[in-house]
């Protein structure tokens, strides 16, 4: 079920137990994923409980990846911590929907 999610309570999902990582705004449960993550455990882990939008993007993640993100996403982030595209230009935010 997708819902608001708080990075207050992505925070609490750091560890191997249970892994959220904020993509683009949206929250992701990679729990499942890490074993069989083509990049390894290590680097889902490396961004567990925090945004892993800068180094999902800095891989350059292929049109596949991007479309695996479906199956993982449990809610996304509430209106007021959304990161402003706009002024943040380091959030490379819409890249996913234009590549
Ligand atoms: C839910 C989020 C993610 C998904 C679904 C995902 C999926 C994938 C997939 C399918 C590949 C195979 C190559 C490709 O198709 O692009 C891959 C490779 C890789 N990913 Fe991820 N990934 C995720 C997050 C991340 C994050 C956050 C990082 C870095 C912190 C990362 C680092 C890597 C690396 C280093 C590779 C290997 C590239 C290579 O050796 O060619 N991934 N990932």
């Amino acid at each position: 079920m997708v819902r608001e999610i708080s990075i207050e309570e992505v925070r609490k999902h750091r560890d191997s137990k249970s892994v959220w990582i904020i993509i683009h705004n949206d929250v992701y449960d990679v729990t499942n994923f890490l074993e069989e993550h083509p990049g390894g455990e290590d680097s889902l882990l490396g961004v567990a409980g925090q945004d892993g939008t800068q180094s999902f993007e800095d891989v350059g993640h292929s049109a596949d990846a991007r479309d695996l993100l479906k199956k993982y996403k449990i809610g996304t982030l509430p209106p007021g911590e959304i990161r402003n595209k706009v002024a943040d230009p380091d959030n490379s935010c819409c890249l996913h929907t234009s590549k």
